[in-house]
């Protein structure tokens, strides 16, 4: 489905319930899995939180969780200390290169048994449970933060709990904190010192209600509608102002692109700034990967400049991301240039029209993108990979004003 988004004017004005964030959901759903007495509210309606869930609650011997990285790793490590249970673990073709050699070597580390079916070191995986009872395991921490939260997820439930040496520089340090700051939200003690994260065990917790915040960064693709309006007053629920998502950083990113965040109860609204002074951007966004794109994006709608570093995990995410920006954003008429892990876009007020923008089987690609059709008309090819994250969100644009057609071309 390729769609054809345009708008008659770019004053912005509705309330919108973003759906549960997917990284909380995904720990928690795992967490719920391990201490049945935990329930949730507020769970993301994605479609990497639905494979979780099925995978999770089913009894299949081989498991697809499609494009869900956080699903893959998480899931590797629940079912390696599965008792008695097989099973191998498959997605779609892009996860079948997104590497997970580092966490199987480490879970290998513990004692657990895992075989590549196809490439070493790349999904789909056999994985036979088992008991482990070791506690000390070193990993490289520079390459995805989703193994290290993979381990520290089981890691209560083991009986020696874990202790965790990270080598190298560590990538995407907010989804660690999340991981450890959920587990002691359930009463699990840990510590995260230097390289060195400690939990220790807790074989059963209290009744709980864990209430999922809404998701920051599908908020991202509304603070850039927000900076390229000429008006706006943008209402999302479900939102702190303290929050274990490291994406609410969009609040501090975007008051450089003149949006102005207002916290009221659990809602945020978002005010396009009068009269704002733009100058270049400069990010390192190694705490922050997921929001690069939609940062870049709105950079090209205001004609400013960008130079964002901190991206080289963005090359082994449902696409190479950096790749993909650099073909787009240059079918748009944009100056941009990346190399391994940064990204330099160069000031133009030009943007060419109804540029139809092929998407990657990437959700952040159509959404990133989305906010250009307040510039120019704009076509989102395979719109509908957004469901990955956040099914709805075409729905949303719509009540925003956009007019959101169907198109052949
Ligand atoms: O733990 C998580 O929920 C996530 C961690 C990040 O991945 P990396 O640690 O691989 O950068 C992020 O990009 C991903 O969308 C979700
Ligand atoms: C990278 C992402 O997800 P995952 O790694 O879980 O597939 C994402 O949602 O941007």
């Amino acid at each position: 489905m390729n769609l054809l988004l345009q708008t008659t004017h770019s004053n912005l004005k509705a309330e919108i319930a973003v759906t549960g964030s997917k990284s909380e959901t995904n720990r928690l759903l795992l967490l719920q899995a391990l201490f049945p007495n935990v329930s949730l509210a507020n769970t993301s309606n994605s479609d990497d939180s639905e494979v979780m869930q099925k995978a999770l609650k089913g009894n299949e011997e081989i498991i697809d969780i499609h494009h869900a990285g956080t699903a893959m790793r998480f899931l590797t490590a629940y079912f390696a200390v599965q008792e008695g249970r097989e099973v191998v673990l498959t997605g779609s073709a892009r996860m079948h290169e997104r590497p997970v050699k580092i966490l199987v070597e480490a879970l290998e580390q513990l004692g657990a048994k895992i075989s590549y079916e196809k490439e070493v070191g790349y999904p789909p995986i056999r994985i036979r449970g088992q008991k482990i009872t070791a506690s000390k395991v070193t990993l490289a921490a520079n390459v995805s933060s989703q193994y290290i939260s993979a381990l520290l997820l089981i890691a209560p439930k083991l009986e020696n709990g874990l202790e965790l040496v990270l080598e190298g520089e560590i990538t995407s340090v907010p989804y660690i904190k999340m991981t450890l700051a959920l587990l002691n939200d359930l009463d699990v003690k840990t510590s995260f010192e230097g390289n060195i994260i400690k939990v220790f065990p807790k074989q059963e917790v209290e009744t709980k209600e864990m209430t999922v915040e809404s998701d920051w960064s599908s908020a991202s693709y509304f603070f850039s509608l927000a900076a390229l309006s000429s008006q706006s007053s943008i209402s999302l629920t479900s939102y702190k102002e303290t929050s274990l998502q490291g994406d609410s950083a969009l609040v501090d990113i975007y008051k450089k692109m003149g949006v102005e965040t207002q916290f009221e109860g659990n809602k945020i609204t978002l005010t396009k700034q009068k009269d704002f002074k733009f100058e270049t951007i400069n990010l390192e966004l190694n705490n922050t990967p997921d929001i690069a794109q939609t940062i870049v994006v709105t950079c090209l709608g205001l004609g400013i400049g960008c130079h964002l570093t901190g991206l080289h995990t963005l090359k082994i995410k449902e696409t190479d991301r950096l790749e993909a920006l650099r073909i787009e954003l240059t079918k748009l008429g944009a100056n941009i240039t990346v190399t391994n892990d940064s990204l330099t876009l160069i000031a133009s007020n030009n943007i060419n029209h109804n540029v139809k923008i092929a998407t990657y089987n990437d959700h952040r690609m159509a959404m990133a993108f989305a906010p250009l059709a307040l510039k120019v008309p704009i076509i989102i090819e395979n719109a509908e990979v957004v469901s990955k994250s956040y099914p709805d969100f075409w729905e949303d644009m719509k009540k925003l004003g956009f007019i959101i057609s169907e198109t052949e071309v």
